[in-house]
């Protein structure tokens, strides 16, 4: 993908963010700073805090230590590693969320289809969410996120369970909200935060990438850095663990 066009604004920034849950320090010492427009990978073992750390960045879960900084102009939308659909239909799952946000009824229906356009499951509006395929699921939910017109977009794992053909699906409407052909428009391409264990993915999708191990983030390099390397051993040893 060509490079990005990353302005100067940062999205959000954590000092020293720890997160505490029970005795387990999910988070640990986190100093970052993202920008809007970076297409950030979070990489790492299961269990190295990935899903936690998407949760802090979108505020879903406070610190138990340190500070986020956000900038609250921004529309964020989080999609998580399995949807959480209603059971109804493909375009009501969409049209709600707009209308939680006070789009009328009636209007909320009309972008809810063109949504479901928008990643090619319009001959399914009318099905049952819950029983389309995994992967026309992980779409809707990418309409449903797109629809509600998101500067950032968070998420989690989101071809962990496809076939490679949904994979490709997915991921390439990914690439194309990322180059700003999302409805946020042309000028402004989306941000992008993902966890993933597909370095290919990763190479393909990201600009910058963060390798974390116990709620630490170990390494933070642009993508091509981080694959030419060198990295601290530890990252090193993953990616060969990840490649063999
Ligand atoms: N609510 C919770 N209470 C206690 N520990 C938790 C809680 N949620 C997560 N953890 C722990 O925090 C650590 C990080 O979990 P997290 O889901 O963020 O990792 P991950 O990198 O996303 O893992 P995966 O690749 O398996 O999705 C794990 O040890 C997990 O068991």
């Amino acid at each position: 993908m060509s490079a990005p066009a990353v302005t100067a604004a940062p999205w959000v920034r954590l000092h020293d963010v720890g997160l505490r849950l029970g005795s387990v320090q999910v988070l640990d010492g986190v100093n970052l700073t993202l920008q809007a427009g970076e297409r950030v990978a979070l990489i790492g073992a299961n269990g190295s805090g990935k899903s936690s750390l998407l949760r802090v960045l979108h505020g879903l879960l406070p610190p138990t230590a340190g500070q986020v900084v956000r900038d609250t102009g921004l529309r964020e939308a989080m999609l998580f590693q399995r949807p959480y659909l209603l059971r109804a239909s493909a375009q009501h799952n969409v049209a709600l969320g707009l209308w939680l946000r006070g789009m009328r009824w009636q209007q909320a229906r009309q972008t809810a289809l063109a949504a479901l356009h928008r990643v090619e499951l319009q001959s399914v509006a009318h099905r049952n969410a819950r029983t389309l395929s995994g992967g026309q699921q992980q779409r809707l939910a990418l309409a449903r996120a797109w629809a509600l017109r998101p500067d950032v977009l968070l998420l989690d794992e989101p071809t962990a369970s496809l076939d490679p053909h949904a994979k490709r699906e997915v991921e390439a409407l990914m690439a194309d909200f990322a180059q700003g052909h999302g409805q946020a428009g042309p000028q402004q391409p989306m941000t992008m935060v993902f966890a993933s264990h597909n370095l290919g993915q990763v190479k393909r999708l990201a600009s910058r990438v963060l390798y974390l191990e116990r709620g630490r983030v170990l390494a933070d390099r642009p993508v091509h850095d981080f694959f030419q390397g060198p990295l601290p051993e530890a990252a090193q040893l993953f990616l060969k663990g990840e490649l063999s």
